[in-house]
């Protein structure tokens, strides 16, 4: 039982958040067949390139300022009601540009969602603007300038995400220069679907504060160690490298190992429905499956608010509600 926990959330991406039920109700909207990628209720994929192709369907419908508005206010709603006081968002203005709504409209969507689920329960959220490997280098850079110049007060990280396979770190080198010399926090998605070497590439080439996932750094321990060290906070999603097959079963997932060698983990649900999760479904796994005492939980509560992408008058005022 964790419901009486205050929780914070590092790694969800928006449109991963999708209900079912709201993404059905969308489809039917605009006339589009998902039928293909939602079935009975559930997404559907069977591997991680299909996953993110699911992703990418999904995405599609949605369309207007108003569908991101009510995307964003119904998970925040989701996420208040479990007890969560801070939730950053991975939200990609590329995608709004694609669908032909445009990055501004599809990001003023997003942040009145979050005005509007702030006025109910207080819950505070910040946005990560991603870039998507399979997209390219040119549209990952186009994302970090888009976050750069955005000058939006809940714009405050930067992230990669996408097709781990695709290309190495450095390839994307520079749009993390734009987003470092921008002051937005720095976050990478690392060593979920490839091995340690690419969470070694992203602390060689990136040097960020975070890394989404990483672990698949306990493949090499020596990395592990560096980890520790350095302070690195991994965004650990237990739930989808299950539904991922990252690894077998949650007896061999090495987050306990993790915590244990030092590293700054702290628990997230990445993409829920498509993995069958939560974030109240992850907390309860880190109870029930890894055994963590509550003192152990909301250490990896605090962590999360320590690594937050916000001033530090908020981080403060988070510390202060749990
Ligand atoms: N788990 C994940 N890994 C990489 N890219 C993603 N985009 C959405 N979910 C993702
Ligand atoms: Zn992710």
């Amino acid at each position: 039982m964790t419901s009486h926990l205050k929780k914070v959330e590092l790694h969800c991406h928006l449109e991963g958040a999708a209900p079912p039920t709201l993404t059905v109700a969308q489809a039917r909207k605009y006339n589009i067949d998902i039928s293909h990628y939602l079935a009975g209720g559930t997404y559907v994929w069977h591997d991680f390139a299909s996953f993110l192709e699911c992703y990418d369907k999904v995405s599609e419908a949605y369309k207007t300022e108003e569908d991101y508005a009510l995307l964003t206010e119904t998970y925040l709603d989701e996420l208040a009601a479990i007890g969560t006081i801070y939730s950053e968002l991975i939200v990609s203005p590329d995608h709004g540009k694609r669908i032909g709504l445009g990055a501004d409209a599809y990001i003023e969507g997003v942040c009145e969602g979050v005005r509007r689920a702030k006025a109910k329960s207080d819950i505070e959220a910040r946005l990560i603007v991603t870039g998507e490997r399979h997209f390219g280098p040119e549209s990952v850079i186009g994302a970090a300038e888009y976050a750069a110049k955005a000058k939006n007060p809940l714009i405050t990280g930067f992230n990669l995400a996408g097709e781990e396979r695709m290309g190495r770190v450095a390839d994307y080198a520079r749009a993390f220069d734009i987003a470092r010399d921008a002051g937005l926090g720095l976050t990478i998605h690392a060593g979920e679907v490839c091995g340690a070497f690419s969470v070694a590439d992203a602390l060689d080439v990136v040097r960020p504060s975070r890394i989404g996932h990483g672990v698949r750094a306990i493949e090499d321990l020596d990395l592990v160690k560096r980890l520790a060290d350095l302070g690195t906070v991994l965004e650990v999603c237990p739930g989808s490298n299950i539904a991922l097959n990252v690894f077998p079963d949650f007896a061999s997932h090495p987050l306990r190992k993790l915590k244990a060698s030092g590293v700054r983990v702290t628990i997230s649900s990445d993409d829920p429905p498509f993995f069958h999760t939560s974030l109240k479904r992850e907390y309860e796994l880190a109870a029930d499956a890894f055994g963590f005492s509550d003192a152990a939980i909301n250490e990896m509560t605090r962590t999360g608010i320590e690594a937050a992408f916000v001033d530090e008058p908020t981080r403060q005022a988070l510390f202060a509600r749990m």
